[in-house]
């Protein structure tokens, strides 16, 4: 087995090495070169964005003077720090900040997912834990992804640190995606109950995350500015980790350090859509009446620093660097992936078809059509910063293997009752539409990866596909079609191949969405 992995090791590091040419077995070596890469490149990107290094990006303290700079501010710390956070990556954001910073922290609160402790220890992850003795209070909760009492109890200690400080203490504020549902503080009338009730209706009917936390925002003490307003006059400085297409800071775990913008008119609209406004609780309305009736109008957030620390963005080009060491023409396609799973994979399956057919030229080449058909395909999926064009151009001029990456985070309509999560559901979609598209001379595999390490509710990150996917299942009597049918793409990827196909990470400690890396390699 240990030699076995020292060969693959040996084929990763050689992508165009001889044993990639020809017969049944060089392809079989050619596979596991390919897909022992894929890894190395989701490692690479996923350990871009792990809180340490981020934050040892951002800050830089001097021991003699106190002087903490945080991009291009500078701040004087003498005991006078303290520190909140609430996110699925915040519990590693606060071991690092309590490592760097610790000599100057006062005291600190941070919301962390029920469970994430205990599962860091398991993971052997130490540089995710706080210290033994540390000052920073751990409140874990918010189980699923839902607000609740715990998370609510975070909330308010949270709340409570805020307002105890004057205008010499400076709050460092450390905030992830799913920091939303682990920092719930309702306006009162409006009931725990009542706010998850409506989140969840939301979710349900399909709000987008940006619709979702307007709602969230408005019913929210601590949402929309609200925690920097409890802060003041003390100085804010906020590290964000985005796990939203685009890092918007007004959006990330539903801005609580950025003045909303949005009106009570923009609530409603939003509640009409999705067909909830007539059936309101009487204590939302009073809170959205009362809001429309503030004569201070919306928080300011002048006294507050904004700073995305880590993206996709930042994942991917890390990847990018990686690929290119290892032989690949390299483009980054988009940051900003979404959409129903299904076009998604659509586009990923014929992106395969137009660049390799460019890539094996002399050859028949893909056909105008399907050049068409693949710019109608992109231009469904609205990508802002699509980079088609140049990625086909990348091919064209590459002569060897190339790889495209993308990132963001796609959508899957839940209809069945199987067991899955959106990377594997769209990695067994791309493998059903690679079916479809022979390259011949081309190897292609696609791999989907969540960079938080767990997709949906399963232990995997994600999985990898071939072309020859549908049929080696077919002769394992797996019918890849009946898996789709019932959202049970984990149960599929743990049968076919024994599970060679799952791409497994453990908790990261991170969060920057999805990464889907698609390699053409010429034979
Ligand atoms: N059986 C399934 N098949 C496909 N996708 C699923 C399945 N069950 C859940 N999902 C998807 O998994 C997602 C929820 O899982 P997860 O917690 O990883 O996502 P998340 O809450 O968006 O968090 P993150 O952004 O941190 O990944 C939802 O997008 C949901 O549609
Ligand atoms: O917490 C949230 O609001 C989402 O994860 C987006 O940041």
């Amino acid at each position: 087995m240990a030699a076995a992995l020292q060969v693959l090791r040996h084929l990763a590091r050689a992508p165009s090495g001889p044993l990639l040419l020809g017969g049944p077995l060089a392809r079989l070596a050619s596979s596991m070169a390919l897909a022992e890469q894929a890894r190395q490149l989701f490692e690479s990107a996923v350990g871009a964005v792990l809180p340490g290094p981020m934050l040892q990006r951002a800050l830089s303290l001097d021991p003699d003077s106190g002087e903490l700079k945080v991009r291009d501010r500078s701040f004087q710390l003498r005991q006078n720090l303290y520190l909140v956070g609430f996110g699925k990556a915040v519990l590693g954001m606060a071991a690092t900040a309590e490592e760097l910073l610790g000599q100057h922290l006062v005291q600190g609160v941070i919301s962390v997912p029920k469970g994430i402790r205990a599962a860091m220890e398991h993971a052997g992850k130490q540089e995710m834990l706080l210290k033994p003795h540390s000052c920073i209070q751990v409140f874990e909760g918010a189980e699923d992804n839902l607000p609740d009492r715990d998370a609510l109890r975070a909330a308010l200690a949270i709340r409570q640190l805020a307002e105890g400080l004057t205008a010499d203490d400076l709050l460092l504020v450390l905030i992830s995606g799913g920091g939303s549902a682990l920092l719930p503080a309702p306006i009162p009338p409006v009931t725990l109950e009542e706010k998850q009730t409506l989140t969840k209706l939301l979710a349900a009917r399909g709000a987008t995350i940006q619709e979702l936390n307007t709602i969230r925002k408005a019913l929210s003490q601590l949402k929309g500015g609200g925690l920097a307003q409890a802060a003041y006059p003390a100085q804010v400085v906020s590290l964000i980790l985005s796990d939203v297409v685009g890092d918007p800071v007004e959006v990330i775990a539903s801005g609580p350090t950025v003045a909303s913008i949005h009106s009570v008119q923009d609530c409603l609209h939003i509640l009409n859509r999705y067909g909830l406004r007539t059936a309101l609780p009487r204590s939302v309305k009073t809170v959205l009446a009362r809001a429309d009736s503030d004569p201070h109008g919306p928080h300011t957030c002048g006294h507050v620093l904004n700073v995305i620390l880590g993206s996709n963005a930042l994942a991917l080009a890390e990847a990018q660097r990686q690929a290119e060491a290892l032989g690949y023409r390299a483009v980054v396609l988009s940051t900003a992936i979404q959409g129903d799973v299904k076009s998604v994979a659509q586009f990923y399956g014929l992106l395969a078809r137009v660049a390799g057919a460019r890539l094996a030229l002399p050859g028949p080449g893909a056909s105008v059509e399907e050049d068409e058909r693949l710019c109608e395909l992109a231009a469904d999926l609205q990508l802002p910063d699509l980079q088609l064009k140049e990625a086909l151009e990348a091919v064209v001029g590459a002569r060897g293997p190339v790889c495209l990456l993308a990132g963001g985070e796609p959508t899957v309509q839940l209809q069945g009752s199987g067991k899955g999560g959106r990377n594997q559901e769209l990695a067994l979609r791309v493998g059903v539409e690679l079916r479809q598209w022979p390259l011949g001379t081309v190897d292609v595999l696609f791999l989907s990866g969540g960079t938080d390490g767990q997709d949906g509710p399963t232990e995997a990150a994600g999985a990898w596909v071939r072309p020859e996917l549908t049929s080696q299942a077919a002769a394992e009597g797996l019918d890849v079609a009946t898996f789709l049918a019932h959202n049970d793409s984990h149960t599929f990827f743990c049968r076919f191949q024994g599970g060679a196909h799952l791409l497994y990470t453990g908790l990261t400690g991170t969060n920057v969405m999805d990464a889907h890396f698609l390699f053409l390699h010429p034979q």
